[in-house]
């Protein structure tokens, strides 16, 4: 036996996957990364892993599962045996088709006229809902270079989202798929869906990058599922989106010159006098040239947030948060924090991407982990790595709704769906004067979100602190919401921040949780909680 094989086989011995369940799935993958050992045995063959636990999954949802290929066109799915896709099926085409464990489902196209475009004719990996019919789905497609490697096949992430039932936000799915580009006229190819595993499965989850290659880092997800640890559904997503009514006006016109440093070169933040993009932060930045937040500017956002909250209120005359509950009787503004801002550089100025003064702006730098807390919180956030104080972890991302939207829906869900703690953006309401119902604006990380929809709440002393970020727009009814160490964190240590929830308001559209932080400042003091 090749020692190589032996080795990899080795390998996943020690993880207690026999020989026997490994041999198809490495020779699948050793076709499919042109025979690239290194694709294989990198990371200590996590890929390898991977791909086993994957196919392990899809037997056991294969017998449930019927797929059904773009309607109309009289091809279906089959469904190889464990171990990918039977040489028989792909030896006379091989140049055309992905091979390797992960691969689920084989698309037949009995020719490119049938499919001129070579899109994807295939989308469901999961029963509709009962009663509903399916629409076409929205498509949208997303290329996304993996590794560095130029012996790795390239490959194309289609995102398709259900909508099938877009009376009820709970139903929607998102089924992400990949694929090879098929070569010219290619008669077959096959897709490796990556389906998202049912509470039932009890399946192990080692998965390699919940962000499906849309971050420049890769996050991995561990845990065991068990009946009430299912993996939310939701969208990856690195950027927020609007739902659908919220107002928000991006444009260069808007940003003034002198709201913005076109003179500068390079880093601003290493420069003698700062530039006009230091000016909301009082005339230094909120940035060392390291990358990390000001110990000043940390501390004084941390009391803000919680040691004088009330100093801090600003109470609207006509709040659009209560407006949104009842607009004909609304109760009294129960108070925003009025919050300090970090601005960043952005396109109108002149220095270069590397500039310090442009954190969040650059995305998700450090190591990252989603976990099973494993004391009834459900699933959560660490890093895989020591973090200083002051660094950025990542932006709370979601949809972009209006309060009413966000009312809504909620409404809608009422006893449904286990819901994220949505984010309202009022952090600047002080002086925004009087919102409209489109401007008053927050982030729902439920069905479309970042690593961040993972982080779980703790009273008063989580370790991770939200901050208003300002980067493309004046306007302060929309922001970036951005988190960053309130201290050093261990390695491995659950990162977790304080939602601010009052677990007394019961007229809130999100129901609180029953809290089971652990900190000795833990507001749930209702008596039945436990920890
Ligand atoms: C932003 S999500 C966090 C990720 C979530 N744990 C999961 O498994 O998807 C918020 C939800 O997590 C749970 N959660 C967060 N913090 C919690 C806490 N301190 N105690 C109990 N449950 C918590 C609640 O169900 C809450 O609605």
């Amino acid at each position: 036996m090749n020692p190589r094989a032996a080795k990899a086989l080795s390998a996943m011995g020690k993880l207690g996957i026999s020989p026997e369940t490994v041999r198809p799935v490495l020779k699948n993958l050793f076709k499919l990364y042109n025979r690239n050992w290194e694709l294989i045995e990198d990371d200590n063959y996590r890929t390898l892993a991977d791909a086993i636990f994957e196919v392990q999954e899809e037997k056991l949802t294969a017998e449930k599962k019927e797929v059904r290929i773009n309607e109309g066109s009289g091809a279906s799915f089959k469904k190889p045996p464990s171990g990918g896709v039977p040489e028989d099926q792909v030896s006379s085409t091989t140049s055309g088709v992905q091979k390797g464990s992960s691969v689920t489902r084989i698309v037949e196209s009995s020719s490119a006229s049938a499919n001129p475009t070579n899109e994807p004719r295939c989308f469901a990996t999961d029963e509709a809902p009962s009663g509903s019919k399916r629409k076409k789905p929205v498509q949208e497609n997303r290329f996304a270079d993996e590794g560095n490697s130029s012996a790795q096949p390239k490959r194309r992430a289609l995102r398709l989202v259900d909508e099938s039932d877009d009376s009820d936000e709970g139903n929607r799915r998102a089924i992400v798929l990949w694929e090879k580009q098929p070569e010219e006229n290619s008669p077959i190819f096959a897709i490796p869906t990556s389906p998202i595993p049912k509470a039932s499965e009890k399946a192990s989850y080692r998965k390699n990058d919940i962000t499906n290659g849309t971050e420049k880092v890769k996050i991995s997800l561990v845990g065991q599922t068990s009946s009430n640890e299912d993996l939310p559904r939701f969208i990856y997503s690195p950027e927020n989106t609007i739902y659908e009514s919220a107002y928000l006006h991006i444009s260069l016109a808007r940003i003034a010159d002198d709201d913005c440093c076109s003179d500068c070169i390079g880093d601003c933040v290493s420069s003698s006098i700062p530039c006009a993009c230091a000016r909301d932060t009082g005339g230094e930045f909120a940035y060392t040239q390291d990358g990390l937040l000001c110990e000043k500017f940390l501390d004084a956002c941390i009391s803000m947030k919680v040691s004088e909250e009330k100093h801090y209120k600003f109470y609207c005359q006509d709040c659009p948060f209560e407006r949104a509950k009842s607009a004909h009787m609304p109760e009294k503004c129960k108070g925003h924090l009025s919050r300090k801002f970090i601005k960043e550089c952005w396109r109108k100025c002149g220095c270069n991407m590397q500039c310090a003064n442009r954190v969040v702006q650059r995305g998700i730098t450090r190591k990252l982990q989603v976990f099973l807390t494993g004391n009834d919180k459900g699933w959560g956030l660490r890093a895989l790595e020591e973090l200083p104080k002051g660094a950025f972890v990542c932006e709370y991302i979601g949809e972009i709704l209006t309060n009413i939207e966000l009312y809504e829906r909620n409404q809608k869900n009422i006893g449904r769906d286990k819901h994220v703690y949505p984010v309202l953006l009022d952090a600047d309401w002080a002086t925004e004067g009087v919102l409209k119902d489109e401007e008053a604006l927050c982030l729902d990380a439920t069905y479309f979100g970042n690593v961040a929809r993972f982080i779980n709440h703790r009273c008063f002393d989580g370790n991770l602190l939200d901050i208003p970020v300002q980067v493309e727009t004046p306007d302060r009814h929309y922001y970036h919401v951005a988190f960053f160490t309130k201290r050093k964190v261990e390695a491995l240590e659950e990162l977790t921040w304080d939602y601010l929830i009052d677990f007394n308001d019961e007229s809130h559209p999100v129901e609180a949780f029953e809290c089971r932080c652990g900190s000795k400042y833990c507001r749930d003091v209702k008596g039945k909680r436990k920890v």
